[in-house]
């Protein structure tokens, strides 16, 4: 991931995670996104953690750990820390205002959700095609469900009004997540309550976790082609 694209927007993008990854301090616990953004931010951690550097990451998803490992960062778990300092991650949604996201378009969502729930500031990265005046526009709700019973739990789902699609990779295989789980990837168009979705979506049996991440957003930082913005959280 790391060396010079000609690709504008992935310029952008690698600003943004520069800037990101700029917060951390010595002797921080940062959770470690997962996608491609997070995965320049990773690279740019890895920069300064060659430079002297030096936190602890946990990551949020065996892509991650792999490759922040390779770049010689520390990792831990929550059995030694329970709390981070920070979380930065990407998004495949992000609302206006709000500053609600989708999450899990790269499958990591539950353990992205886990670590954001357990940091202190949760900072996003992302460019600006993913600004949405509603989540649900352009993304589906991807759903991360037990193996066990799927079709009766994407039966329930649709009765919320989704058209449900299981995950499929491109190969024609199933799509499995790091905790062995399987993903529901539920279109439900523009949103208008997110909360009451996402409490929806979790009485669900068989459902282990939603990618609707509300009120978690501490920041976002927007890679646009006018340079970079940093939207807070009200
Ligand atoms: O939620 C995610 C993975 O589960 C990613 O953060 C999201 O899919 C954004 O990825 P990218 O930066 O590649 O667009």
């Amino acid at each position: 991931m790391s060396g010079q694209n000609s690709d504008p927007m992935v310029e952008l993008k690698r600003r943004a995670a520069e800037e990101a990854a700029a917060m951390v301090q010595d002797g921080m616990a940062v959770g470690l996104g997962t996608g491609s953004t997070a995965a320049l931010m990773i690279d740019a951690l890895g920069r300064r953690w060659a430079d002297g550097l030096r936190f602890v990451g946990i990551p949020t998803s065996e892509r991650s750990a792999e490759q922040a490992r390779a770049l010689g960062i520390t990792l831990v778990d929550f059995s030694t820390h329970a709390r981070l300092d920070l979380a930065i991650d990407g998004a495949d949604e992000v609302e206006r205002g709000s500053l609600d996201l989708i999450k899990g378009l790269g499958g990591a969502l539950l353990r992205e959700k886990i670590v954001a729930a357990a940091a202190r500031r949760f900072v996003v990265i992302v460019d600006e095609g993913k600004l949405v005046d509603h989540l649900g526009s352009r993304s589906p709700v991807p759903v991360e469900v037990t193996p066990f019973g799927w079709e009766s739990t994407a039966r329930q789902l649709g009765e919320l009004g989704a058209r449900v699609a299981l995950r499929i990779k491109r190969d024609g295989e199933l799509f499995v997540t790091d905790g062995g789980n399987l993903i529901l990837d539920c279109a439900f168009g523009p949103i208008e309550d997110p909360r009451a979705l996402e409490a929806a979506i979790g009485d669900i049996v068989g459902v282990i976790e939603s990618g609707l991440f509300v009120h978690r957003t501490s920041e976002v930082i927007v890679a646009g082609r006018q340079g970079l913005t940093r939207l807070v959280a009200a």
